[in-house]
């Protein structure tokens, strides 16, 4: 591949999923101060001084905070994908493994945070840059998530833009909702997969992928 092979992709519609989900909505225009009033509001709630020199500025804190870890709601993260390489004659697999990524918990809104291993099989024709991959799990874990829709959504995503003949994603998180409140286990991991394509259908080819990616 040189540089000279770099080229955009020729725009495909992107469906949405039937919750749709999978692509952007528009930020409310007067999000930070809803999100600002009521946190001042919870302060109240939970008997401390929203006006006390340490509390002040909270409120607005905690807004921009919210803006920033949910900022995923507000993109197409397939988007990064149609940034694309003609993939000449490489039809092996190409995995990204230890993609450190944070999400937030829908139940609880409570980080969860862990690792996204991602890989696929190029359709021969294909290959998007390594890093739109860890764009893609960025983009889908900045929302209220699931463990489990996080890990479908990546698949799907890769599935919608760039046909490949096979996806697997592996997703391992920690949920301060398990370790920091309600049952307390710090330090257990969730671990999720998705695959589509061979990788769906052939358990000894999904088991090679499996094992480098915890390799
Ligand atoms: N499947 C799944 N469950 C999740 C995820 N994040 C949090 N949960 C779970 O969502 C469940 C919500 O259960 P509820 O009984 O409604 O809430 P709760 O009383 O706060 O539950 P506890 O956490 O058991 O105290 C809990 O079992 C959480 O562990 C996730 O990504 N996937
Ligand atoms: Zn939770």
């Amino acid at each position: 591949m040189s540089a000279n092979d770099q080229q955009d992709a020729a725009p495909m519609p992107l469906q949405a999923t039937p919750e749709g989900k999978a692509g952007a909505i528009a930020c409310p225009q007067d999000a930070q101060e809803r999100i600002a009033r009521n946190v001042r509001e919870i302060l109240t709630a939970v008997g401390e001084d929203p006006t006390r020199e340490g509390l002040r500025d909270t409120p607005d804190r905690v807004a921009k905070m919210y803006l920033d870890v949910f900022s995923g709601l507000y993109e197409d993260p397939r988007e990064h994908l149609r940034k694309q390489f003609s993939a000449d004659h490489h039809s092996g697999v190409v995995l990204v493994k230890d993609i450190r990524f944070h999400s937030m918990c829908e139940h609880h809104l409570l980080p969860v945070f862990g690792r996204a291993h991602v890989a696929y099989l190029p359709d021969g024709g294909r290959l998007t840059g390594l890093s739109k991959l860890a764009r893609l799990v960025e983009g889908y874990a900045r929302r209220p998530q699931l463990q489990e829709r996080l890990t479908d959504q990546i698949v799907q995503g890769m599935v919608d833009v760039l046909a490949p003949r096979a996806v697997l994603v592996m997703l391992e998180a920690e949920h301060m909702c398990m370790s920091l409140r309600g049952v307390r286990t710090p330090g257990s991991t969730t671990v999720t997969t998705g695959a589509h394509g061979l990788w769906a259908e052939d358990f000894q080819a999904r088991q090679e992928i499996m094992s480098l990616m915890r390799g």
